[in-house]
């Protein structure tokens, strides 16, 4: 059984970072045509990383208007504000500080030093940050996502929801806090699944043969405990893969982006 979602392959993970920032050019460009604001979920890990680098390096990025964009994260490390291991930091260097974004639209989830005592507070703090920016008529606890993007681990673990943890298991809340991640560092905040599948769109990014088991388990329709990026889908889901990540898919589902 598969999950239908489009697939999307690309040569290799340059390639595919260039593609995924042209992409999301064009969808920002078309919410804020439609919608005048706009909301961007941001992943850290390499590809999404390298993703927002792209965007910084393309003359295309001077159509987006920065002023009426929002960025937020669909997950975070509790450690101090200026760690290298913040995937705000990341962010920053690669493309947030070269762009003139208004600082109060930059939504960092709270650092470890910044105000919030433990993971849960941090979790409850951007939950009522998103809750402030949600559109009443949504009826939803976060603002209309327009992409949310989401890197995927060797384990399929996907924002801070790895494997088996209780995480996986939230219906109500839209942030949570997480204790003895698998991957370093322990503590995180994570977007919950509730919340993630209220996004127009998910874009699950995954380059390298490190990646190709979780992503042949999640496209295959393995179940969301086990294999979170199973779970992760918008009211629209796609898979942005290079060659390495796409290996072990059935041939039928990987839609070639050039002959
Ligand atoms: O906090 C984290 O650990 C990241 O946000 C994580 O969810 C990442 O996106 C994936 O592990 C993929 O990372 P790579 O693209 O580096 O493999």
């Amino acid at each position: 059984m598969s999950t239908g979602a489009p697939v999307v392959v690309h040569r290799d993970a340059p390639l595919l970072a260039r593609a995924v920032a042209a992409r999301l050019v064009t969808r920002l460009v078309d919410a804020q045509a439609s919608r005048g604001t706009a909301h961007v979920v941001l992943t850290g890990g390499g590809i999404g990383t390298r993703v927002l680098a792209e965007l910084a390096a393309s003359p295309a990025r001077d159509a987006v208007d920065w002023a009426r964009l929002h960025v937020w994260w669909g997950d975070e490390r509790f450690v101090p504000a200026d760690s290298q291991e913040r995937n705000e930091v990341g962010a920053r260097g690669a493309l947030l500080d070269h762009v003139p974004l208004p600082p109060e639209h930059v939504h960092a989830v709270p650092a470890a030093d910044g105000g919030a005592r433990d993971v849960d507070e941090a979790a409850a703090l951007y939950a009522d940050e998103l809750a402030r920016h949600a559109r009443s008529e949504d009826h939803a606890p976060v603002p209309q996502f327009d992409v949310l993007m989401l890197g995927v681990g060797p384990d399929a673990h996907v924002a801070s929801l790895f494997p088996g943890q209780p995480a996986l298991y939230e219906q109500e809340r839209a942030v949570v806090g997480v204790r003895g991640a698998p991957k370093p560092p322990p503590l995180r905040v994570s977007l919950t699944l509730p919340a993630i599948r209220a996004a127009r769109e998910v874009w699950l990014l995954a380059a390298g043969e490190e990646k190709a088991g979780a992503v042949g388990l999640a496209l295959g329709g393995a179940g969301e405990v086990q294999v979170p990026a199973a779970g992760a889908r918008g009211r629209r889901t796609l898979w942005l893969l290079d060659q390495a990540a796409a290996a072990r898919l059935p041939r039928d589902l990987a839609r070639p982006a050039s002959p």
